[in-house]
C-alpha cells in the first residue's frame, strides 16, 4: 500500500439484499473462494481491494495482506464483517519465511483458522507483494488435500500498469530468465489492465490494442479487463472457478477464444502460449504419460506454467477437462458430449519453449535480423519489401495454421524509397501452430492417432 489512505475503510455497510451478481455455484459448495490479486509494484493491487470491499456485493470478504518476504513472519488480514459490522484487522501468524517456499503449509492452516474461526465467511482475497511469483501460491491452493474442503482457488488476478507494462515486458526479451511481471501474467486468470487513464489519449485506442496484444502473447487465455482505479465489474473478478475442472462452459468459451487470439509473434526464449486442437479421440492412460513428460521432465526443454484444456477420450461418451499448474495436473470427465457437438480436444500450454523455435526465414533476409521493435528487416541492397499491413489467416483443420501479407518492394532507402510494381505474398507459419506440432511429433506413437500423426508427416513434408 503506498500511504494510510489507500487502506480499505474501517467501516463498511453491505446490504444483504443488494446482489448485484449472483453465482449459481454459491448454493451448492461449502468451500471458500481465494482469490489471489498479484501485479507488479504500484500498479493498482490495493486499489482493486479497496473497490472490492466497497462493492455492492452482498459478501462477508476476508482480505489478507501478504507482506512476505524473509524477514516477515505474520500477515495482516482484515475482514469485512458483512452488514452493519465494522472490517476488522486480525493477524493471521506464519512462521518465518517466504510463502513462495518455506510457509506454504503454514498459509493453508491460517487460511482454514481463518475460515473456522469466521462463520459464513464468503471470499477470501490474498494480496501478494508486487515481487511475488503466483506459481506457488496456485499449486499449494489448487490441490492440497488439507484444503479441499475448507477454501478453493477461485482466480488469479493480475493487475498491471497501462503505463509502463511495455517497458516492463521488453526489458525482459532475450533474457534467459524474466521478471515476476511476466510470470504474474502468465499465471493470470485475469489481467487487469489499469491506468488506462496514463495513457496518451490521441493513441490510446491503438495503444491499449497493443497492450492487450502484449498481454495474449503471453498468456492468450487470460481474460483483459481495461480499467481506471480498478473499477470494474465484480462478477468478471469474484467466483470465477477458473480452477474449477466441473465448470466446463467458461473453460471451453476460452479454449474456443483462445483460437482466435494465438500468438503471431515468435520472440526469442520468451513466455508464451501454445495450442492444439485436434478431432481425434485419444487414449487417456497414454495422454496421462505424455503430459507427465511435459510437465514433470520438463522434455525438450518445455517448462509448461499452466495449461487448460478439453478431450475427447476414447471410449467414453464424457467431455474431459485438463487443468494444470506446473507439475500437478488433474483430468477429470465433466459431461456429456452433447448430439450436436463436434468432439476436439483442444490443449493450450502456457509457458516457456525453448527447443520449439521454428527454422524461419525471410526472402532476403534472415530472420535475427530485426529491427529494433523485434521485426524481421526486409531491406536488401536496392531498396526494401514493405507490408501493406493486411494479415490474412491461414486456416486448416479449423486451426490457424499461417498468416499472409502482402509486401511491395519500394527502391531506395527507407522510409523515402519509391514504390515499384513488385509485390510479393509472404506467408508465415504460426508458431504457436507449429510448436504445437513439435509437442505432437515427440509423442506420436504415445498418442495412438494415426490420422493425426499421418497429417504431421504430410505437414512436415510441405513445410519441414
Ligand atoms: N492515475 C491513476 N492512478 C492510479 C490508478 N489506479 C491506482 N492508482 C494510483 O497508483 C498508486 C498505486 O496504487 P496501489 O493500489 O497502492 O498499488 P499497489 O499495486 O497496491 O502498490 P504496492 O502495494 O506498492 O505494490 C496509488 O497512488 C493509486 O491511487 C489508475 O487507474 N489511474
Amino acid at each position: 500500500m503506498e500511504d494510510d489512505e489507500e487502506d480499505p475503510p474501517l467501516a463498511v455497510r453491505i446490504d444483504e439484499t443488494t446482489h448485484e451478481f449472483s453465482n449459481s455455484h454459491e448454493n451448492d459448495d461449502v468451500s471458500v473462494g481465494v482469490t489471489v490479486i498479484t501485479g507488479f509494484l504500484g500498479a493498482g493491487k490495493s486499489t482493486l481491494v479497496n473497490y472490492i470491499l466497497n462493492g455492492k456485493h452482498g459478501k462477508r470478504i476476508a482480505v489478507i495482506l501478504n507482506e512476505f518476504g524473509e524477514e516477515i513472519g505474520v500477515e495482516r488480514a482484515m475482514i469485512n464483517e458483512g452488514e452493519g459490522g465494522a472490517l476488522v484487522e486480525e493477524w493471521v501468524e506464519l512462521a518465518n519465511g517466504c510463502i513462495c517456499c518455506t510457509v506454504k503449509h503454514s498459509l493453508v492452516q491460517a487460511l482454514e483458522q481463518l475460515v473456522q474461526r469466521k462463520e459464513r465467511l464468503d471470499h477470501i482475497l490474498l494480496e501478494t507483494t508486487g515481487l511475488a511469483n503466483p506459481a506457488p501460491l496456485a499449486s499449494v491452493l489448487w490441490l492440497d488435500d488439507q484444503l479441499e474442503s475448507a477454501v478453493r482457488l477461485d482466480s488469479i488476478i493480475t493487475v498491471v500498469d497501462a503505463k509502463n507494462l511495455l517497458f516492463q515486458i521488453d526489458k525482459y526479451r532475450h533474457l534467459s530468465s524474466y521478471p515476476e511481471a511476466i510470470h504474474q501474467i502468465a499465471f493470470a486468470d485475469v489481467v487487469i489492465l489499469n491506468k488506462v487513464d496514463l495513457v496518451s489519449p490521441e493513441r490510446s485506442g491503438d495503444s491499449l490494442d497493443e497492450l492487450e496484444k502484449e498481454i495474449h502473447e503471453i498468456n492468450s487465455l487470460a481474460h483483459v479487463i481495461r480499467s481506471v482505479r480498478c473499477q470494474v465489474d465484480l462478477s468478471e473478478v469474484l467466483n470465477c472457478r477458473a480452477y474449477d475442472a466441473t465448470h466446463v462452459t467458461r473453460l471451453e468459451g476460452l479454449l474456443e477464444e483462445h483460437q482466435y487470439k494465438s500468438s503471431q509473434n515468435l520472440h526469442d526464449n520468451n513466455v508464451r502460449t501454445l495450442s492444439i486442437c485436434e478431432p481425434l479421440a485419444v487414449n487417456l492412460d497414454k495422454v496421462r504419460l505424455w503430459l507427465e513428460e511435459i510437465l514433470w521432465d520438463k522434455k525438450d526443454g518445455m517448462d509448461v506454467y499452466r495449461c487448460k484444456g478439453v478431450l475427447s477420450v476414447k471410449h467414453s461418451d464424457q467431455l474431459h477437462t485438463l487443468q494444470a499448474v506446473r507439475e500437478i495436473y488433474e483430468i477429470v470427465p465433466a459431461r456429456k458430449w452433447r448430439t450436436e457437438e463436434k468432439q476436439m480436444n483442444k490443449i493450450v500450454f502456457i509457458g516457456e519453449f525453448k527447443n520449439c523455435k521454428p527454422d524461419e526465414g525471410y526472402f532476403f533476409t534472415q530472420l535475427e535480423n530485426r529491427d529494433g521493435k523485434g521485426q524481421p528487416k526486409r531491406t536488401t541492397k536496392s531498396g526494401y519489401w514493405k507490408d501493406t499491413g493486411k494479415v490474412e489467416q491461414i486456416i486448416w483443420n479449423n486451426s490457424i495454421v499461417g498468416f499472409k501479407k502482402i509486401l511491395v518492394f519500394y527502391e531506395g532507402k527507407p522510409p523515402t524509397g519509391t514504390r515499384s510494381r513488385w509485390v510479393m505474398h509472404e506467408f508465415r507459419v504460426n508458431p504457436s501452430y507449429l510448436s504445437a506440432f513439435a509437442l505432437d511429433i515427440t509423442t506420436q506413437t504415445e498418442m495412438e492417432n494415426n490420422d493425426f500423426c499421418a497429417e504431421i508427416k504430410n505437414w512436415k513434408k510441405i513445410h519441414g
